[in-house]
């Protein structure tokens, strides 16, 4: 199985390792415009995957990408280059919406034009609208984006550290967008069936207190990250792994990740089951009304802000021809 990775900074790079470390795909593609990055991540890992995998990782184009079953979009600019670290910035993530909606918007035609309707994941920020973008940019459904899976997981560790529990057996999902506007579903998050606001109760915790932190430590778990290695990227590299095994092997999987709502109009992420082509169905989790609320706003802002890229591709597209295959 071939996994394409467009993007070979810090979370292309770490999504590689995972896959190489997991053996989850017989080859792996890395592409860049900086070609001596691709080139010199695939000499380093050349020496270490006799030891650990069968899996081949090797620098290459486009033209690469035919026969792939999955492509991952982690290309663009990062929180740190592109100025969103500031905690009380209410644009978190969407600042790099700019530079990056017209990285993909060049990235996913030189895609498509070789693997077809082959499945694609965004990693890239912000998710969502980028996945909206490159939906239309492709002109296939297969697309989807990272989104809230790493938020989900960063809510379960912070209420799994709470409680003293594994974070396995947390049940909890953050939907909407991978941003400061992320929904957290509180009224459904529970440890072996206790819900958590009982649980908090029971050992005297104060309600709003108990949220407020578990939401500030999720929200900004990247800018801590970001302050002490420059870069977000290994949590996200393992989730992309594990995303990419998921449609690789059919897995159908249960994950919060982002995909086209109809119903809202815009990319969202919800609780999905991720099979071959990437979201195989995406499940409606039962939601408090305040929560309900929360997500109509959320979703009300990412159409808001990605419309005007949409239009931009959409007439784009009617003026230009289809692109050839890059050689
Ligand atoms: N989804 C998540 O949870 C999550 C977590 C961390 C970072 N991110 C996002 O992932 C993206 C990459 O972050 P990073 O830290 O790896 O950045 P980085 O600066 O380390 O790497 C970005 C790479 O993209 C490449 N690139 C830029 N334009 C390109 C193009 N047109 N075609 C091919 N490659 C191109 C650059 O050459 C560079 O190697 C950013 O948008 C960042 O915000 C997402």
């Amino acid at each position: 199985m071939k996994v394409g990775i467009v993007g070979i900074g810090a979370v292309g790079t770490a999504t590689a390792m995972a896959l190489a470390m997991r053996a989850s795909a017989h080859e792996i593609i890395l592409i860049d415009t900086n070609t001596h990055r691709t080139a010199g991540v695939a000499a380093d890992m050349l020496y270490g995957l006799p030891m650990v995998s069968a899996t081949s990782v090797r620098s290459g184009s486009y033209a690469d990408l035919e026969g792939a079953q999955l492509v991952i979009i982690a290309a663009g600019i990062n929180e740190k280059a592109g100025g969103a670290t500031d905690r009380s910035d209410p644009l978190g993530r969407l600042r790099l919406l700019e530079t990056n909606a017209s990285i993909i918007a060049d990235i996913v035609p030189r895609i498509v034009a070789v693997a077809g309707d082959c499945p694609i994941m965004i990693a890239s920020n912000p998710p969502e609208p980028l996945a909206e973008i490159a939906r239309v940019a492709a002109g296939h459904p297969n697309v989807f984006s990272t989104s809230t899976a790493l938020d989900t997981l960063r809510f379960r560790v912070q209420l799994a550290r709470r409680f003293g529990v594994r974070a396995k057996d947390v049940s909890a999902y953050v939907v909407g967008e991978h941003g400061t506007n992320s929904v957290f579903l509180w009224s459904s998050a529970e440890i072996g069936g206790r819900p958590v606001y009982d649980m908090a109760r029971e050992r005297g915790m104060e309600a709003g207190e108990f949220r407020r932190g578990i939401e500030e430590d999720v929200r900004y778990a990247n800018i801590e990250i970001i302050q002490g290695i420059g870069a977000s990227q290994y949590g996200i590299g393992m989730v992309a792994a594990r995303l990419a095994e998921m449609v690789l092997r059919d897995e159908h999987a249960v994950v919060a990740v982002g995909s086209h709502s109809a119903e809202h109009g815009t990319t969202l992420s919800f609780p999905s089951i991720v099979g071959y082509g990437g979201v195989v169905e995406v499940l409606r989790p039962a939601m408090s009304d305040e929560e309900r609320a929360l997500l109509h706003a959320c979703a009300d802002r990412l159409k808001q802000v990605t419309g005007p890229y949409l239009e931009k591709l959409r007439s784009r597209e009617e003026r230009r021809p289809a692109l050839q295959p890059a050689s």
